[in-house]
């Protein structure tokens, strides 16, 4: 199986390039969507965090005002790495769950859309890794513009991460996301045809139908075996 890793900065562009990879067939695990998940009332994500920051970032529903926390978070880095080592285990075992049912199903190709994909180091599991970059100015328009935001709230978000630069630096594949959405397209037709390319061996084995080639020798091994000797 072949596990791209598809990462960026916030609004970069990475769910709009994940639209055009599932829109060809290829799923998506997306992290935001576990991470989503992992705060849900209830989950053990959502216990943890709200036995560390406190009711008051409740909405009235019992579900985390993710707002309030964003805002929280965004605004205080020591803030945000805990929220971020009370988040990771649940994060990354959501996605490993996601990974074993696409998996199941047979998939060769999948992507995995995690924006903090360098600073976890999930990039040991993904190749290629595909980096949304922007400029730097674009990438604030298009935040503020999508989120509403202050210019100094989607500032705090930004320095979050790391730069984008840095992010491109360790890229396999570069998309420049600043133009418009028929360039982003027509460089994703390119980024499309590397990624279908054959798997390689390592990558088949991995895959089901290579477990299942091997379970297959494996077995006709030991029936021969047995009929060998008896
Ligand atoms: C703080 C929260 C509640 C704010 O929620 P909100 O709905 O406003 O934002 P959302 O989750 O949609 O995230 C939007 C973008 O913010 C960026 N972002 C999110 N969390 C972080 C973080 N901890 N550090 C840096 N950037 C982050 C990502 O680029 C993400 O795509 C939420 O982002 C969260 O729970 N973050 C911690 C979990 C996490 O690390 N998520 C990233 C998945 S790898
Ligand atoms: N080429 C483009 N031209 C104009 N607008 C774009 C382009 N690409 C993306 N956008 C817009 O920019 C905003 C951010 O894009 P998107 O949501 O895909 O980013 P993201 O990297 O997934 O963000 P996040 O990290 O917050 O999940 C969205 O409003 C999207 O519609």
């Amino acid at each position: 199986m072949r596990i791209v890793g598809l990462t960026g900065g916030i609004a970069s562009g990475k769910s709009t390039v994940s639209n055009l990879f599932k829109s060809h067939g290829v799923p998506v695990v997306d992290a935001d969507v576990v991470a989503c998940d992992a705060l849900k009332k209830g989950s053990g994500g959502w216990k943890k965090v709200v036995a560390a920051f406190g009711e008051e970032i409740l909405l009235e529903n019992g579900e985390v005002n993710r707002p309030m926390l964003g805002q929280i978070v965004f605004s205080d880095p020591d803030k945000r790495q805990f929220l971020n080592r009370l988040l990771a285990p649940h994060i990354s075992s959501g996605i490993f769950w996601e990974v074993v049912k696409l998996w199941l199903k047979g998939y060769k190709v999948i992507v995995l859309d995690v924006p903090l994909l360098f600073e976890a180091k999930m990039d040991k599991f993904t190749k290629p890794i595909i980096v949304v970059w922007v400029d730097p100015e674009t990438q604030k328009n298009r935040l503020m513009g999508r989120d509403k935001s202050s210019e100094e709230d989607a500032g705090n978000r930004i320095n979050a991460q790391m730069p984008l630069d840095v992010k491109r630096n360790k890229a396999d594949i570069v998309i420049d996301n600043t133009g418009s959405i028929d360039d982003l397209n027509e460089q994703f037709q390119k980024v499309l045809i590397e990624v279908s390319k054959p798997l390689t061996w390592t990558q088949f084995w991995l895959s089901r139908n290579g477990a299942l080639v091997i379970l297959a020798s494996l077995t006709s091994g030991v029936v021969l075996c047995i009929k060998a000797l008896s």
